[in-house]
């Protein structure tokens, strides 16, 4: 009876082996594995689908900077799960309207909004379809139309009237059409290549900017010492960062409003003359102009001349041109502590600046984006004795407006940022003549579009612990780790169950 009882109970040590058997061992062990096998499955599974490259969402916006030379259109986009980071945003293409600027058309209005048609149709073809209706257009226009709208407010409000009717024709997001001031202009331009460097969220330094238009230029920095005049002080707070910063633009002093200043200054001290000789031009050079060519600006008073025409000879004398472009600066009053020009309070300049814009342009062709102060006049006393023959000869292909006046417009640049703006021979290093960050242009139509579509935001966003794929990969090793935990204390608890029943034994 008793035999027969322990049969049942434990055959095998019946038998003399040691051999277990529990009846709850086996859907327990299948129990464990079909979890862990689970287990792995599940993690390959999310592994693969958060490596696998993903098929990103795109959003678009357009600027158009309607400036006094000329109209460009500019197409942004960004991922749009990631609106609010820094350099996420980047040109995906830019389009150069024909001909001149929009100011130029105060004549005939309706001609500003039509030229913007090609430009117009190439945004539609770039941006996709299913976008379009949600994609914001913007138009900026700066210092030409400041000046028409000095000289003739109905005709600039007539132009702007044609261009926003032309861009409400087009299945974007009409968000306007305006006269950006110049502190805007020098401010967007800040944030711009900030923005594209990534220094804003950085406690690192920022990069100043210089901007070099047709009508008007730029200065925008974060100055070292307080800022003296309201008008030029402006505050931001970015990404939870305050920046204090000093701006002003100078209306009437991009270059090619300064080109006609200092001819109209040459000119009038040869009133009866009608040969007007430069030493801003080659020598050479020989150009026939008529007076209301230089005159027709609200930037000078006319002066009345003897003949309608002048003769417009080359000298090629580098610092006679100095001199005479030095006169439309004027040094001689300053109300505040230390000034640039024309009264202007200036606080000294710090740290490095990017200058773009018509600074990159003029420098970049004549080579001199990386010499020494002292380098730079050298090299460009020369260039401007070069006479005009073999300059045409040597650039077949460059444009002969822009021929003509690199030499004006070099000297031009070295004046205003020497004489104007207080680089000295020390710190001249620290401008950086750039033309674009990355794949964006440097210039205030990236800030714009941040600015109205609320992009950079005050404060920085809360960032999660730790990154997305991070965050995957440490829960998928922590799950491993459990389960790993799991069938080990299962093996010791089945080891000590045998131990317990060769005991009984
Ligand atoms: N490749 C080039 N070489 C020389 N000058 C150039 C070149 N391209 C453009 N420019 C000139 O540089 C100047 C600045 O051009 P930009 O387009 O920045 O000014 P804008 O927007 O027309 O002027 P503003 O901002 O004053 O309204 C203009 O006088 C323009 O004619």
């Amino acid at each position: 009876m008793n035999q027969s009882s322990s049969q049942t109970a434990f055959p095998q040590a019946e038998e003399g082996k040691v051999k277990v058997k529990n009846p709850w061992y086996r859907p327990v062990v299948i129990f464990l594995a079909a979890v862990i096998t689970m287990g792995i499955i599940i993690m390959v599974a999310i592994s693969v689908v958060q490596y696998k490259p993903l098929h990103q969402k795109y959003k678009y916006g357009i600027v158009l900077d309607a400036g006094s030379s000329h109209t460009s259109v500019f197409i942004y986009e960004w991922p749009a799960e990631k609106e609010n980071n820094t350099g996420m945003v980047r040109q995906k293409h830019t389009c150069n309207v024909k001909g001149k600027g929009i100011s130029s058309y105060s004549n005939n209005p309706k001609g500003a909004g039509a030229s913007l048609q090609e430009c117009m149709q190439e945004a539609k073809q770039k941006i996709p379809t299913h976008r379009h209706h949600e994609t914001p257009v913007y138009l900026g226009a700066t210092a030409g139309m400041r000046l028409l709208k000095m000289e003739n407010e109905e005709a600039s409000e007539n132009v702007l009237d044609s261009v926003a009717h032309s861009l409400k024709g087009y299945p974007f997001s009409y968000q306007g059409a305006r006269i950006i001031t110049g502190q805007e202009e020098g401010a967007f331009g800040w944030i711009t290549v900030n923005y594209l460097s990534e220094n804003l969220r950085k406690p690192t330094g920022t990069l100043g900017a210089l901007d070099l238009g047709g009508a008007s230029t730029q200065i925008t920095f974060v100055p070292q010492q307080e800022i003296e005049s309201h008008d030029n002080s402006i505050n931001f707070r970015l990404y939870g960062n305050d920046y204090h910063l000093y701006t002003h633009s100078f209306l009437c002093y991009g270059k090619d409003q300064v080109l006609k200043l200092s001819m109209g200054k040459k000119l009038e001290s040869t009133l009866k003359d009608d040969v007007l000789r430069d030493p801003c031009f080659h020598p050479g050079f020989n150009f026939t102009r008529t007076v209301q060519s230089v005159f027709n600006t609200p930037c000078m008073k006319e002066v009345k001349m003897a003949n309608e025409n002048f003769f417009h000879l080359g000298l090629g004398d580098w610092s006679q041109c100095q001199q005479s472009i030095r006169k439309v600066f004027n040094t001689s009053f300053c109300p505040y502590s230390r000034c640039s020009f024309n009264g202007v309070f200036q606080p000294s300049v710090d740290g490095d600046f990017g200058a773009f814009s018509a600074f990159f342009f003029v420098m970049d062709f004549l080579n001199l984006t990386s010499d020494t102060l002292a380098g730079t006049k050298q090299k460009l006393a020369t260039y401007c004795s070069t006479p005009w023959k073999k300059m045409t000869e040597n650039h077949p292909n460059t444009k002969e407006k822009y021929l003509s006046e690199y030499c004006f417009s070099a000297t031009y640049i070295l004046t205003l940022l020497e004489d104007g703006y207080k680089f000295t021979s020390d710190n001249w290093k620290d401008i950086r003549f750039i033309k674009k960050i990355g794949d964006s242009d440097a210039g205030w139509t990236l800030g714009y579009m941040l600015n109205m579509t609320n992009m950079i935001p005050a404060e920085a966003p809360d960032t999660p612990l730790m990154p997305y794929g991070g965050y995957v990969t440490f829960m998928l090793l922590f799950s491993l780790l459990i389960l790993l935990l799991l069938l080990l204390a299962y093996m010791y608890f089945r080891r000590s169950t045998r131990t317990a029943q060769k005991d009984i034994i």
